[in-house]
């Protein structure tokens, strides 16, 4: 018996459209690739999926986006090493170490986060994941109450309760991130019952709730519309970082956050991503 596998090459904005597509013929499992140009797509058993619905679906877009697509299949024997194939561990620099499980452990990292992405985006392979957990290293995280907007696997979550948060909510728009940031917790021993995590937007957060730390490393339009929403969590003299734009977009991103005495404290770019974290001086 085998999976039908299908790689697509496409431009970031038409990531989720398709994976809703690709749903509505019959795929079921989705990986983001890393960088953010393109996904994997994979059918359940028996599923009968005709490579013209493939084909028809991907006309009604391709003058919209460039788009180039490979179909395969996987073996049932290969479908999980046909997985661990495509994810590598990531190394921030000599600190943190983030892998799955079934990759080997490295003592030598001061911090070693276990993560199964399944669907969700936060493996540390993108610039901006890797920028937020860098810029997190230095800071005190130890019985700081963080908040991780658009949680994806958790990644950021998980970190700030390794580094000894005691409180870590995460929330994500969609529901498969916020099961799968559970699961992560799960994996590295984190008791999700204390924190909270749910599906939602910002207006989601609890009312009367505030953090030391609010992580939110999504994208440009999303940051410019949440950061006076999400400004309202942050404890006076809390901190907020932000990710998922380019460098060029930090002069806009500035000043939306300096309408609500957001201070630029730390900021970085990696491969034209950026990562910044502001103070509030509310
Ligand atoms: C770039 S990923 C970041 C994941 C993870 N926090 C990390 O740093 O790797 C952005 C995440 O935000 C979620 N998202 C998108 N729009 C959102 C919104 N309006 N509110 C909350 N989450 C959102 C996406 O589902 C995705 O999981």
């Amino acid at each position: 018996m085998s999976y039908i596998s299908l790689e697509v090459n496409c431009d970031e904005d038409f990531i989720e459209i398709f994976m809703a597509e690709l749903a509505e013929i019959g795929f079921s499992t989705f990986q983001e690739k890393e960088g953010g140009d393109g996904l994997f797509a994979y059918s359940e058993e028996n599923q009968n999926i005709e490579t013209s619905q493939i084909q028809a679906l991907f006309q009604q877009y391709e003058k919209l986006t460039s788009l180039s697509y490979n179909l395969g299949t996987v073996e049932k024997e290969n479908w999980n090493s046909d997985w661990e194939k495509n994810y590598e561990p990531i190394e921030v620099e000599d600190k943190i170490l983030v892998r799955a499980h079934f990759h080997p452990s490295k003592p030598q990292f001061p911090i070693e986060i276990i993560v199964t992405p399944k669907m969700s985006f936060g493996t540390g392979h993108h610039e901006t994941t890797y920028q937020m957990l860098n810029q997190m290293y230095d800071m005190d995280l130890e019985d700081k109450m963080v908040l991780d907007a658009g949680c994806g696997t958790g990644i950021l979550a998980i970190f700030a309760a390794l580094r000894g948060a005691t409180k870590v909510d995460a929330y994500d728009i969609d529901e498969w991130a916020v099961e799968n940031t559970v699961e992560n917790f799960s994996l590295n021993s984190i008791i999700a019952s204390k924190h909270k995590v749910w599906q939602g937007e910002v207006q989601s957060i609890p009312k009367k709730e505030t953090y030391d730390l609010v992580l939110a490393n999504i994208n440009k339009n999303i940051l410019l519309s949440d950061i006076q929403h999400l400004n309202k969590h942050i404890k006076k003299g809390g901190f907020l970082m932000l990710s998922g734009f380019y460098e060029n977009d930090i002069p806009d991103i500035l000043n939306e956050c300096s309408k609500f005495s957001l201070e630029l404290i730390n900021q970085s770019v990696r491969n034209q991503w950026s990562a910044i974290l502001l103070k509030n001086n509310k």
